[in-house]
Order: structure tokens, then sequence, then C-alpha cells
């Protein structure tokens, strides 16, 4: 590896760049799945690609198949750096943690030294926004790092509370056995990020089932990490994806103990002397506070929770701050980089993807962003295409994976596919609502819109997702088939496909 010089005033981030200062053709800062399969997806073979990536490892995808036109399944590995430039060798991969992008110049300060770029691809990913982040029983989940402190103090735990009612907590609240959740969140059903009440109820039935009876089906095939002891990393690495939590089997006890506390929020936090001190007549209400706990939980119905420690899975935060400063970079309301239908930021040459960005374009009407694995690889791929098209003066196209948000994972052990505006996104509501349930087996719901289909939820083996899909897409007048459309004695796989 060539050892770059440089010379750097942190006071007034001017830099003086070397004579040597290397230059790239392409940048990307960030070594989860946008960063690496920018890099992996540039085409332009002759030129010099730096992906710099601040962890030791990175995430590859691998064994990517198609469900549907717009779904896809794939597997995650994480790599070592050797492995990522031995599958692409006009890529230089770095260890390395950028600290100051000076955009006027096109150079980024990194621990490795300065480089200089043609077009940069800035997917810093995202930091989770933790609730009393300083206080050590407030746990998170992010990465390999994070996990392994979560399994370390789950072990000996009995209960814990997990805020939050998203993709986290949901799949934390079903893998765990053999201890006592607390699980506190501010809607009134489960997985609300995700899903409506209907479906929630449908999937809450299998919390009350003993986690042994269910056969594991992974998410997807496989999800390869790395849990290899002693290595302390203060870097934040790429977020895991799929099957993260299967190395979480680590309770002899299937039992499931769940508590929901709904349409809550966290009060207040008190450390057992905080609470000793309390006075007040609610505490005593509560039997399990006579057991002494490292930190105790007031909800914002009263309820008070002494536990062992909280998870706080209350959504992220994109990795956004290191690269603003001198640089007037136009955010997004979510706080991401606000990128184009080019995945070009507000700075000319630098481009941004995954879940450090947010989507500034003027979107399909059946797409959103959502901060999920399946967005972060489209859209490193397509800004691979959009930095490659600027600089050969290439025309091209969005892809078509915007035309439609699309996302297959698991819940509770079920299969879940949503497709388009599946939950009424956007429609103001105005949508009328097709169902179809079976208990233990499947849950179908369509959202219509004078007839045609704009968005779907399917839980279980339903086989609908390309009919749907291809609904969604084409807007056929169904107006003609009414409620039979959702009849399981009609074959409108079939009759649609
Ligand atoms: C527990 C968990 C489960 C999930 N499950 C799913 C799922 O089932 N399905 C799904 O679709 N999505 C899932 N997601 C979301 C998905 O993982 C993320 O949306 C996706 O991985 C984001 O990829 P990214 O490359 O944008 O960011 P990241 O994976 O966060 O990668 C960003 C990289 O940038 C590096 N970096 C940051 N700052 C700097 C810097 N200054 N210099 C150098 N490098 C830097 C970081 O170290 C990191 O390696 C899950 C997320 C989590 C946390
Ligand atoms: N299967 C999947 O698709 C899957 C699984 C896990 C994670 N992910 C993704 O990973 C990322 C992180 O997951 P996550 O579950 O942390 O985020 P999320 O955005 O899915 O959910 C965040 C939850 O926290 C709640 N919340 C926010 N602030 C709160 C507060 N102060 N008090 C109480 N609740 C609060 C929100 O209401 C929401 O329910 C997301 O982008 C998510 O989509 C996806």
């Amino acid at each position: 590896m060539n050892k770059y010089k440089y010379s750097y005033f942190v006071s007034t981030h001017d830099i003086i760049v070397m004579e040597d200062t290397k230059l790239f053709k392409y940048i990307i800062i960030g070594g989860g799945i946008a960063g690496v399969t920018c890099a992996e997806q540039l085409i332009d073979e002759d030129s010099s690609i730096l992906l710099l990536s601040a962890t030791d490892f990175v995430k590859t995808v691998t064994n990517v198949q198609f469900v549907t036109k717009t779904l896809e399944y794939f597997d995650v590995q994480e790599s070592s750096l050797n492995i990522l430039a031995s599958r692409c060798p006009n890529v230089t991969v770095v260890k390395s943690y950028v600290n100051y992008l000076d955009s006027k110049n096109k150079i980024i300060n990194s621990t490795n030294g300065l480089f200089k770029y043609e077009k940069l691809c800035i997917c810093s990913g995202a930091t989770p926004k933790v609730i009393f982040p300083k206080n050590p029983n407030v746990l998170w989940i992010r990465d390999t790092e994070s996990v392994r402190k979560f399994r370390k103090r789950i072990a000996n735990a009995k209960r814990i509370v997990i805020v939050g009612n998203g993709g986290i907590a949901t799949e934390l609240v079903y893998e765990l056995s053999g201890v006592e959740v607390i699980w506190a969140i501010k809607d009134k059903t489960i997985n609300a990020v995700f899903i409506d009440g209907g479906a929630a109820a449908f999937l809450k039935s299998s919390l009350e089932k003993e986690k042994a009876n269910e056969e594991h089906i992974s998410k997807r095939r496989k999800y390869t990490v790395n849990f290899s002891e002693g290595e302390n990393n203060d870097a934040l690495g790429g977020a895991l994806g799929p099957d993260w939590h299967l190395g979480l089997e680590i309770k002899s006890d299937k039992h499931r103990k769940v508590t929901i506390e709904s349409q809550v929020q966290i009060k207040a936090l008190y450390s057992p002397e905080e609470f000793e001190n309390r006075k007040t007549d609610n505490t005593d209400q509560n039997i399990t506070l006579k057991e002494k706990w490292p930190i105790y939980v007031e909800l914002t119905n009263g309820n008070i929770y002494g536990c062992d420690f909280i998870v706080s899975a209350t959504g992220v935060i994109p990795n956004t701050e290191v690269f603003l400063k001198d640089n007037n970079f136009e955010l997004g309301k979510d706080g991401g980089l606000l990128v184009n239908d080019r995945m070009e930021t507000s700075i000319s040459n630098i481009y941004a993807a995954g879940d450090v960005c947010s989507a500034g374009w003027n979107v399909a009407h059946h797409w959103f962003q959502y901060r999920l694995w399946t967005q972060a690889r489209q859209m490193g791929a397509y800004a691979a295409k959009c930095m490659w098209a600027s600089l050969s003066h290439e025309e091209i196209y969005m892809d078509f994976c915007f035309e439609m948000f699309a996302h297959v994972t698991k819940f509770m052990g079920y299969k879940v596919i949503l497709l388009g505006l599946f939950n009424g996104q956007k429609l103001n509501k105005k949508y009328e609502i097709l169902l179809r349930t079976t208990k233990d087996k499947e849950y179908i719901k369509c959202v219509m819109v004078d007839g045609k289909m704009q968005g779907a939820i399917l839980i279980g083996e339903t086989d609908l997702e390309e009919t749907f899909e291809n609904l969604i897409l084409n807007q056929m007048d169904l107006s003609s088939y009414g409620e039979d459309l959702l009849d399981p004695s009609v074959d409108i796989e079939d009759y649609f496909d």
C-alpha cells in the first residue's frame, strides 16, 4: 500500500496538498452494502477506484435472486478488505475513517492520508438514534460490535425493556426466549412501521408460541457474520442485515414472555439509588419493583419496570456530520444528504447512496424511500452508473427498481412482502381495502383506489407477489372483479399473469 504524504491544519481546515497526493477517478466512502455495491458496479475497468472503509470488514452481497421484477433475495457476507480487493482488481480498498471533506478542492482527509477525487460517492450509512445514549444500561443494535455487547448482557438477564416498534424491535422480541421482555411501543399495534393493525393482530399470535416448536426459516438463505472475540473497534461498522439475529440462540429456555405496553414512551430512567429516593405513591403498585434491578424505567402511562437493561430500537440518523463541516450540503427532512435523480448531492461531483442519503427527486407514485438493505444495494448500483455516465457523457435512465416500493422480509416466523403503497402511504386515507385472512396461514391486504391496486401486504406463502406487482405497475382497472379479486376459489394468479 502506498503511503501518502499530507499536511493538515485542523484549526483552519486548509489542506496543503503535496505533489504525491493520489488522485482517484472515483472514491467511495463506506464499506456497507451501498458503498461496496457502488464499487463493484463501476464498469469503468481502466479507472482507479478507491473504497474507504472505517472497519476491517466490508459487506458483500452474493447469490442475488429475483423473486419478481422488483423483489430480490440475497445472501450477505462480511468479507475482509483483501477479499473485496481481489474480487475487484480495479478497486483499491483502504481501511480509513474520513474526518474531513474539502469539496472545493475535491480532497478528503482520512486517518490514512489525503485522497483527491474526480467523483465522490458518500455511502456512510446511518447511526442508531438512541434514547438516553449515555446510560450504560441502554443498548442498541446496529453492527457486529453492538450485537456482541447485547449477547454478553442478555446471557444473564432476567428482564429487559425493548423500546421501538420497527424492524429491529419486532425481530428481537420474536427471537428472544427465556427472558422476560417488556415491549414499549408508541403505537396501538405492533410493528407499526411496516404493517397495519390487522396484520399486526395476525402476527401477534406467534409471540404466544414456544420458540422450540417453530421451524426456523431464515429471512434470507445465509448471513455470515464475524463474531470473533477480542476485536474492539470503536468505529461504527456497517449495519447488520438479514438474519443478524440467528446468533441470538443463547437461552435454553424456549418460552417467550412478552408484555406489550402500547401507546407509551419512556418518561424517565432511574438508577437503583435514584429509585430508592423516589417517594411517590405509584411506585409500590407494581410488584416487580420488590426485586432490585440495575435500572428502572418509568413509562408515560405511569407503569414502572425494573430491568437488567433497555434496548433502544428507535430508528436511525444518517451519518452526515463529518461531511457537513464547511460544506453546504442540502439536507432532506430526515437529515440525509439530499440527492437528485442522478444520486447527486447539492455539491457538484459528490454523490450519495444508501442510508446516508435522502431521495430528493420527484419519486414515482408507488415508490418511497425506506432505509433498507435492498434500497442501499439498488442506490449504490445506480450511483455507480450515474458517476460513470457523467464522466463518459453517456445517457442513462433511472433504474426500474425505483418504480415501485418492494420489500421481502420475515416477521414473527412469516414471510412478509410489502408492495407499492402497502399502507396507503401518500393516499390521504382515500382508499379501499380488500382483505383475505386465514388464521395462522395467510394475511392478504390490497389497497385499492378507483378499482386499481396501489399496494399490497402479503403475509405467508401466498404466491401472489408477481401477480400483484404486475397489477400495481400496470394500473389495470379491476373494478369489475370487486371483492372476487381475493376469492380463494378464483385463481387470479393464472388470470392476470
Ligand atoms: C439489525 C438490523 C437489521 C436489519 N435488517 C434488515 C432487513 O432485514 N432488510 C433490509 O432490507 N434492511 C435491513 N436493515 C437495514 C439495512 O441493514 C441498512 O439499510 C443498510 O445496510 C444500509 O447500508 P449502507 O451501506 O447505506 O450503510 P451501512 O451498512 O451503515 O454502512 C456504512 C459504512 O460506512 C462506514 N462509515 C461511516 N462513516 C464513515 C467515515 N467517516 N469514513 C469512512 N467510513 C465511514 C461505516 O463504518 C459503514 O461500514 C437492518 C439494519 C439493522 C441495523
Ligand atoms: N426486516 C427488516 O426489514 C428490518 C429489520 C430490522 C431493521 N430494519 C431497518 O433497520 C433500521 C433500524 O431499525 P429500527 O427498528 O431501529 O428503526 P425503525 O425506523 O424501523 O423503527 C423505529 C421505531 O422507533 C420508534 N421510536 C422512535 N423514537 C422513539 C422514542 N423516542 N420513543 C419510543 N419509540 C420511538 C418509532 O415509532 C418506530 O416504531 C431501519 O431503517 C429499519 O427499516 C429493517
